[in-house]
């Protein structure tokens, strides 16, 4: 299959902006410098990679933008909520209603089916999907009643963005959702966020050490010393299927 044409980015909707983020770490007497000064827009429907070696922060913003955690200095906004004054309560409204997230290792629930796995938040979202169809669009329709034991390391990380997209989060953040994965697993699992992606318009960004993986993003961010210090945008993608490594 050709690559396909990424869309100009100008006129889509921010729909996160950070302004000089900075996270200090206090570890005893040492200070721990994750971020310095971060500014980044995401925009509506685009689908970024963040690149950048060990420890250059990828994780801490990541945290951040999802309401995990808070900068120590500097501004995140949701639209146009300031995310950084938030109290405790709004940012778990804020992540419950809005972000989907999907980490390395899946965390599910090892007594519940992969439809209960995704019912438990589909039970307390405002506008949840079905969980049939969550698990529909990441290609699991036929896999309802299986536990987690009974499926593979890809199945159950697709179970976990089933779990993460039933509740039509606005943003999908997901940390090195392949890193445990062999390639053709790992494909598989990139297929079901580009799907996600292109069928409900869900700004999406992934966190990998793989730089095959930026081919298929609209743009590329690189982190280095708690800095973004790369911006690329792919003026063609590459369908996720067509990935090696
Ligand atoms: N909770 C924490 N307490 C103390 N230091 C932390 C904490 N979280 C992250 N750090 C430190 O902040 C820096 C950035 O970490 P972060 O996890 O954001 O990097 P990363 O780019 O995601 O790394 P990796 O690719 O290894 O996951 C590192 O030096 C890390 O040790």
């Amino acid at each position: 299959m050709k690559p396909v044409a990424t869309p100009p980015l100008q006129n889509a909707e921010v729909i996160f902006r950070a302004r000089q983020l900075g996270k200090v770490y206090h570890m005893g007497d040492v200070d721990v410098h994750a971020l310095r000064g971060v500014d980044l827009e995401l925009y509506r429907g685009e689908f970024v990679v963040m690149l950048g070696p060990s420890g250059s922060g990828k994780s801490t913003l990541l945290n951040i933008l999802g309401g995990l955690d808070v900068p120590s200095s500097g501004e995140v906004w949701y639209h146009g909520e300031d995310l950084t004054h938030a109290g405790d309560a709004r940012l778990t409204q804020f992540r419950r209603e809005h972000v989907g997230f999907v980490f390395q290792f899946y965390n599910l629930i090892p007594s519940l089916t992969a439809r209960e796995n995704v019912a438990i938040v589909t039970e307390i979202a405002p506008d949840p999907m079905q969980p049939e169809d969550a698990l529909a669009l990441v290609g699991l329709g036929e896999r309802l009643d299986h536990f987690p034991a009974q499926l593979s390391g890809g199945e159950q990380q697709r179970v976990a963005i089933a779990r993460a997209i039933a509740k039509r989060p606005v943003v999908m953040l997901c940390d090195e959702p392949t890193g445990a994965l062999d390639s053709a697993t790992g494909v598989r699992v990139l297929e079901a966020l580009e799907q996600v992606n292109a069928d409900m318009g869900t700004t999406t960004v992934v966190i990998t050490h793989n730089a095959d993986i930026a081919r298929m993003a609209h743009r590329v961010l690189t982190m280095a010393d708690g800095r973004i210090v790369g911006e690329q945008v792919n003026a063609q993608r590459l369908p996720a299927r067509e990935l090696r490594w």
